[in-house]
C-alpha cells in the first residue's frame, strides 16, 4: 500500500470496530503484571498446511512482547490470531485456546467486531487513510457512531503518538504529506483514539529510515505504560531494546523459546536459540 490508495479490508475492519465499551487498565510494574492474553496450544493451518504447532504463552499486561524467528515461522500468524484477523483469510483454521482477560476469543458469543477495538492493529506500512491528520485520528470513532469530545481525543491521541508538537498547527492537512516517520506515528495515534486495551504492531518500523525508527521504538516503550503492546520484528537488535519479553520462533511454526527479553538474549535455553539470536541460521 501506497499510502495514497483508499483503506484496506484489515484496516477498514480495525477501525471499523463497534465498541463493547471495555478500556485499560494502567500498571507499570511489568515484574508483577498481570497475564492479559493467554495462548494455550494454539494450532493453526492453512488449508492442509500448518503454520503454528502447539503455541502456548502468557503476555503480561502493560508491557512490551516480542515476536522474532525466521521469515514464514509464523509470527505475523500469531499476531492475527489474538484480534481474530485470521477470520478473513478463508483457508485458515485456528484450535486451541487464546484467552483474553481470561475470555476465549473464539468463543461462539465472542463478537471479533469489539474484539478488534479491544486489540488495535498497526501494520507495517504507515498507512494513513486519504483524509487530514484530524479526521484521520477521529476515523474510527466517527464509524462506530461514538460520540465524543473530537479536539480532545484528536490531541491527546497525537500527543501519546508523540506527534502533537509537530502537526498541532496543521491538523487539517492531508496525513498524506506527512514524512513516513510521522505518518506511521499518526497510524499509532488512530489505533489508540479507539482506547483499545492491546496493541499489535507488526514490523512497525521496517519501512521507516533510522531516526524514524528510533522514534516508534521510544514510543512503544511509553505506549506500554498504558497499554499490552505485542510486536513483530525483524530487527533483533530493537527487539532487545524495547521488549519485556521475548517469543522466539522458529521453521515450522514453532515457539521455540518465551522468556525475559535479558534472559533469552543473554542466556537462552535453547541451543537453536543461541544460534538464530548470534546470526548462525535465519
Ligand atoms: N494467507 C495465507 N494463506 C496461506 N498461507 C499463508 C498465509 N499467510 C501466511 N501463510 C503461510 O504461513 C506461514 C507463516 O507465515 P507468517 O506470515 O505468519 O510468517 P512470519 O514469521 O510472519 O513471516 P515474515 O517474517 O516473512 O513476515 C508461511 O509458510 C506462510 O507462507
Amino acid at each position: 500500500m501506497t499510502g495514497t490508495e483508499d483503506p484496506t479490508n484489515d484496516e477498514m475492519l480495525v477501525q471499523t470496530d463497534v465498541s463493547d465499551g471495555l478500556s485499560a487498565s494502567s500498571m507499570s510494574d511489568t515484574t508483577n503484571a498481570e497475564t492479559i492474553i493467554r495462548a494455550d496450544g494454539v494450532d493453526v493451518w492453512y488449508g492442509d498446511e500448518q503454520a503454528l504447532q502447539g503455541i502456548s504463552m502468557e503476555i503480561p499486561e502493560n508491557s512490551v512482547t516480542a515476536m522474532i524467528g525466521p521469515s514464514g515461522c509464523g509470527k505475523s500468524t500469531f499476531l492475527r490470531c489474538i484480534n481474530r484477523m485470521n477470520d478473513l483469510i478463508d483457508v485458515a483454521r485456528v484450535e486451541g485456546s487464546l484467552t483474553l482477560r481470561g475470555k476465549n476469543v473464539y468463543d461462539d458469543d465472542v463478537d471479533p467486531v469489539a474484539l478488534r477495538r479491544r486489540v488495535g492493529m498497526v501494520f507495517q506500512k504507515p498507512n494513513p487513510f486519504p483524509k487530514s491528520i484530524y479526521e484521520n485520528v477521529v476515523y474510527g470513532l466517527k464509524i462506530q457512531g461514538i460520540d465524543a469530545d473530537y479536539d480532545e481525543v484528536v490531541e491527546e491521541s497525537l500527543k501519546r503518538a508523540a506527534l502533537w508538537d509537530e502537526v498541532k498547527d496543521r491538523l487539517h492537512e492531508s496525513g498524506l504529506d506527512l514524512s513516513g516517520g510521522q505518518q506511521q506515528r499518526l497510524c499509532i495515534a488512530r489505533a489508540i483514539a479507539t482506547d483499545p486495551e492491546v496493541l499489535l504492531m507488526d514490523e512497525p518500523a521496517s519501512a521507516l529510515d533510522p531516526v524514524a525508527t528510533s522514534q516508534i521504538e521510544d514510543l512503544v516503550e511509553e505506549l506500554a505504560e498504558d497499554y499490552t503492546v505485542v510486536i513483530v520484528t525483524h530487527n533483533m537488535q530493537q527487539a532487545a531494546r524495547i521488549s519485556d519479553k521475548t517469543a522466539v520462533f522458529l521453521t515450522g511454526g514453532e515457539l521455540v523459546e518465551f522468556d525475559d527479553t535479558q534472559k533469552i538474549f543473554e542466556n537462552p535455553e535453547s541451543q537453536r536459540v543461541e544460534d538464530y539470536i548470534t546470526g548462525k541460521f535465519g
